[in-house]
This record gives structure tokens, sequence and C-alpha cells, in this order.
């Protein structure tokens, strides 16, 4: 069974989600399968709106799937993955359509990454939310440092990330990361999110998505990421690191 699901909704709405609930949803090369696929049908013209999200209520994505990646030692194995991954971040970032994270539980690493390459963040009160990267002795390694700062303050995207703290969705609420808090149902919670948004045309919310594309491009996003990709996967290779996921992989 493939680790995610890809469903159709009326009124232009695609919603994708991580199913590895017992894996707190965190992210391997099936999940990035689908999240190209995700991408490619929300481009087809009866599409309005994306929104990627998790399956259950603890977990919107953990981040990379560390007991696959950390077989990655070197650095060339570390760039390959983070690499591919970077370029479904950024095809993500440059959809011209809005993209919303709906995030039902907690996100940590990549997961914030993924959720910063959507257009909107709406998070559930109670969740936790770390780019913890910092803490693995690495940096955001699939773009999302570089999206971050292209979406927050660079002094607040610079805290975030240097600090590696988890924070709740209020204090991200505050920082201007997280759109929206709910709580109860969170479809219910998502569709009143987007309804203002829904009710206008596909073709000028298209337009104004170019117009963030065209800021991005004008910044060279593409090889600010690029370098992001590369530094991380320098960093990737140090005993630091590899000592830190070894403390995940083996803390029970
Ligand atoms: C690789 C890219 C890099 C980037 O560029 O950003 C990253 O994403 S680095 C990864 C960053 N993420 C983390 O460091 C999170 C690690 N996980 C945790 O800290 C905790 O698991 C949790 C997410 C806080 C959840 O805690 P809890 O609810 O107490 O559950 P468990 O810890 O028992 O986990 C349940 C189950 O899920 C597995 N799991 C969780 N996260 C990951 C992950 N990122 N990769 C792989 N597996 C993960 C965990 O191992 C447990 O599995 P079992 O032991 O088989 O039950």
């Amino acid at each position: 069974m493939k680790p995610y699901t890809i469903e159709e909704h009326e009124n232009g709405l695609l919603i994708f989600t991580i199913t590895r609930e017992s894996k707190r949803n965190s992210i391997n090369y099936e999940v990035m399968d689908g999240l190209v696929e995700a991408i490619e049908l929300a481009k087809l013209p009866h599409v309005k709106i994306l929104i990627i999200t998790g399956e259950g209520e603890k977990a919107f994505c953990s981040g990379g799937d560390l007991s696959v990646f950390h077989e990655l030692k070197t650095e060339e194995q570390a760039y390959t993955m983070l690499s591919r991954m970077s370029k479904i971040l950024y095809e993500l970032l440059m959809l011209p359509k809005p993209t919303v994270a709906l995030m039902n539980g907690m996100a940590l690493g990549g997961g914030c990454e993924l959720a910063t390459a959507c257009d909107f963040r709406i998070a559930r009160k109670d969740i936790k939310v770390g780019f913890v990267q910092g803490k693995l002795a690495i940096t955001t390694g699939w773009g999302g440092g570089t999206i971050l700062l292209e979406k927050l303050p660079s002094s607040t995207a610079l805290e975030i990330l240097m600090e590696s703290s988890i924070y709740t969705a209020e204090e991200l609420q505050n920082l201007g990361f997280i759109h929206y808090i709910y709580e109860g149902d969170p479809l219910y919670a998502m569709l009143t999110f987007i309804k203002n948004k829904q009710m206008i045309e596909g073709s000028v919310l298209r337009a104004y998505k170019e117009i963030a594309v065209r800021k991005w491009n004008q910044s060279n996003i593409r090889e600010r990421i690029e370098t992001e990709v590369r530094k991380c996967s320098i960093l990737w290779e140090s005993e630091a690191h590899h000592k830190q996921v070894d403390l995940f992989i083996n803390r029970k």
C-alpha cells in the first residue's frame, strides 16, 4: 500500500495526505514520489487549491525518515537524497496555485520545510513545531531554510533556524509562520480557512501566485536552494550528525 493518499474533493480541492501515522508521517522515498504525483495533478486546470496534511492526530510530518536516511553516510549520498527533495519543495513553492499545509499534528525538521514551501499554514492549537535540524548537527537541507528566509523577516527566520527550538502553534502565529489556529475537526478548519479564497476565480488566484513566483525567481531562489543542499550535504557527513541520528535510532 502506498504511504500517501491523493483525494480530489469538490470545488477544485486536492488533498495530499502522508499515511504513515505509526512513523509519525516521516518522509521516505515513496512519500517523495507521492508529492511529485500530487504536484503534477495540482497543475490540472480544474484544481484550484492543493492541501498537504498528515494522517492521524500526532504528526503532520516528523521530517525525513531517519531509519532510511541514516544509511546515507557520505556527502554525495546525502546530496542525492537532499537534492531530490529540494526539487520537490521548489516545485511546490512555484506551483501557480495556492497551497496550504494543514498541520494536524507536530512538525519537526523536514516536516517544517514541507510546511514552509506551502503558501499558508494552519495548525491545531496544541501542536509543537520545530526546525530541529541544528540539534542533529545539520542545517535544513531540502531548501526550507532558504524558503523560510523569503517568507519571514530574515532576523525572525534566522532565530528560528539557529535556535532549533520547539515552538507552540501560538508562538509561531505571533512570529508570522502560522496563519490560522484551529481546534476540533481539521477538515472543517481547512474549509473555513480557504472559504474566501475558494470563492475567487482560479485565474485570479493563479495570477497572484505568479507574482510571488516571479519575485522568488528574481531572487535566484533555485541557486540559493542548491547552495543550502550542498552545505547541508557537507555537514551530513560529519561525525556529529551521525552521532545524533544514532542516538535517535538507538534511543529505546
Ligand atoms: C532528513 C532531512 C532532514 C531535513 O532536511 O530537515 C530532517 O528532516 S531530519 C529529521 C528531523 N526529525 C526528527 O528529528 C524527529 C525524530 N522523531 C522524534 O523526535 C519523535 O519520534 C517524535 C516525532 C517527537 C514523536 O515522538 P513520539 O510521539 O513519542 O513517538 P516515537 O518517538 O515513539 O515515534 C513513533 C514511531 O515513529 C518513528 N519516527 C518518528 N519520527 C521519525 C523520523 N523522523 N524518521 C523515522 N522514524 C520516525 C519512531 O522511530 C517510532 O517508530 P517505532 O520505534 O518503530 O515505533
